[in-house]
């Protein structure tokens, strides 16, 4: 995590539904540092955030439940994203748990820093800007 690196930080944004406005409320707060970063995230996560805030560039991928979290998955398993901020839902079932095991499995599979909530995010945004 050199800051003088030539391309820009990639940072991988998911949400699960429960989680979103809290995303939405994370992202609002880090606008500025999220700038300058290049964003991917889920599809009805980057919906959310690039909605509220315009100023943002989000490459959206599939949906979660429809392939998104495979796609994230297979981009840090190519070393295309830097870290990921992953707001986990403790509480609700998800009908694709396997796809959402998959992507924690290979994020910690290929050390990147990896966040499941708001605390843990923002100590990954302190080290990665
Ligand atoms: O389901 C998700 C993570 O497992 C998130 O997907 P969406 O951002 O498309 O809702």
């Amino acid at each position: 995590m050199t800051p003088s690196s030539a391309r820009p930080r990639v940072l991988g944004l998911v949400a699960h539904d429960r989680m979103k406005d809290d995303l939405v409320d994370w992202a609002r707060g880090w606008a500025e540092r999220l700038e300058g970063l290049a964003l991917f995230a889920t599809g009805t996560t980057g919906a959310r955030v690039a909605e509220a805030l315009p100023g943002l560039e989000v490459t959206r991928l599939l949906s979660g439940p429809l392939g998104g979290d495979q796609q994230l998955g297979a981009m840090i398993a190519e070393g295309r994203i830097d870290a990921l901020i992953f707001f986990v839902d403790p509480l609700s079932p998800h009908p694709h748990d396997v796809d959402v095991k998959a992507l924690i499995r290979v994020a910690t599979l290929a050390d990147i820093p990896f966040a499941c909530n708001r605390a843990t995010a923002d100590a990954v945004m302190r080290a990665l800007v």
